[in-house]
């Protein structure tokens, strides 16, 4: 069998820090992978006068997504997303969730047929009552095995080598095995579990729970109160799983980093949090905020906390997830942020 070719779909901030750990494992693992080059998809834009490609490949950082640290030089930035996976066995998604529908579109039927993918992205697809874990819309439109990585993970932290964990959720022990060598660095623990739904439901959910910790900020209520969010949406969490996906693994949720331990670095650090914060104390709406504060970079949890409101509707079981049900309308539909705890 030939050596594994990696493929990166996605350039943002965390796409970025994981081509650097990407590019560096691959010629640690060179037995494995083919080291010579780890193409990056970028959606091509102009930064500082130049093309974010050029930039990417004659200085080797992304200096608009994640500055001041530098990629391997095996990691190559490439404009077309078609070219970027030509001839790659492992796949790795990780673009903000809104983009991967138009991705796909592009990638079905160009991938190759032996080829593995992961997906690091947060979120849900939601048509209706229906909803899918993305690593399974993954797979199913491209026709290839799909894992799904996530977990207490805020990019910047893992890009500059702080002690960080993840959960791989995967679909045979031998594609978790593989994803981890990818990743797996002294101080970037991959943990391996078979629960591909649970490790996709915990990243996605826990933004709609990161954008209540934000709000609770913007209004000052101290910490006692956002524990009490962190430890109800971990709950809503855990229900939701349990009631639409009956096979996730009680573990996802308290032993793994997917679970508690990525509410609590999202609830306290990242962007959905800070954006939400904003969002009170600023009194703009949330498309002004993103673009205001992140730079490009992309919010995920209001976006979850409407494609699952639209789900819990069509389900008729809004009731059973008040916290998840109050960001939905805070964010979307004017109800005053002050109601947040009423009734929880
Ligand atoms: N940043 C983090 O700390 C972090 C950590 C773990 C998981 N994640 C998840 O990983 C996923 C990707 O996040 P990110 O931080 O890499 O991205 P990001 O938030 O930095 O988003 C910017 C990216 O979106 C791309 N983009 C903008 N418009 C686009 C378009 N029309 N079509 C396609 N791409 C477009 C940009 O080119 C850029 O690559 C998300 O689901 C996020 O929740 C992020
Ligand atoms: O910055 P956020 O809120 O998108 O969260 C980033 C990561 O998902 C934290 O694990």
């Amino acid at each position: 069998m030939g050596k594994e070719k990696v493929a990166i779909i996605g350039s943002g901030n965390w796409g970025s820090a994981i081509a650097k750990l990407a590019g560096n494992n691959v010629k640690k693992h060179s037995d494995i992978f083919d080291d010579s080059k780890v193409p990056i998809w970028v959606f091509e834009e102009d930064f500082e006068g130049k093309k974010l490609t050029e930039i990417i490949n004659t200085e080797h950082e992304n200096k608009k997504y994640l500055p001041d640290v530098k990629l391997s030089e095996n990691v190559v930035a490439v404009p077309d997303l078609v070219e970027a996976v030509k001839g790659a066995t492992a796949l790795v998604f990780v673009m903000p969730h809104q983009f991967l529908d138009k991705c796909l579109d592009q990638l079905e039927g160009k991938v190759e047929k032996n080829a593995k993918a992961i997906t690091l992205i947060k979120g849900v697809g939601v048509e209706g009552p229906d909803i899918h874990v993305f690593a399974d819309v993954i797979q199913e439109r491209l026709g290839v095995s799909c894992s799904a990585l996530s977990g207490a993970n805020i990019a910047n932290e893992v890009a500059i080598d702080r002690f960080s964990e993840t959960t791989v959720g995967y679909r045979t022990e031998e594609e978790g095995q593989l994803w981890q060598k990818l990743f797996q660095t002294p101080n970037f623990k991959v943990q391996l579990i078979d629960d591909v739904a649970g490790v996709s439901l915990c990243g996605a959910l826990k933004n709609i729970v990161a954008v209540a910790a934000g709000f609770i900020d913007g209004l000052e209520y101290g910490n006692n109160s956002k524990a009490a969010i962190m430890r109800i949406g971990l709950l809503e969490m855990k229900y939701f799983c349990q009631e639409f996906f009956k096979d996730v693994k009680e573990e996802s949720f308290l032993q793994e980093s997917a679970g508690v331990a990525d509410v609590i670095t999202s609830c306290l650090g990242g962007r959905n949090r800070k954006c939400a914060e904003a969002f009170v104390k600023q009194k703009k709406p949330f498309d002004e905020l993103e673009k205001d504060m992140l730079n490009g970079q992309k919010l995920q949890g209001i976006h979850t906390a409407k494609d699952v409101h639209i789900f819990l509707k069509a389900r008729d079981r809004l009731g059973a997830y008040p916290l998840f049900d109050k960001v939905y309308q805070i964010s979307w539909e004017g109800l005053p942020v002050e109601k947040l705890t009423e009734g929880l």
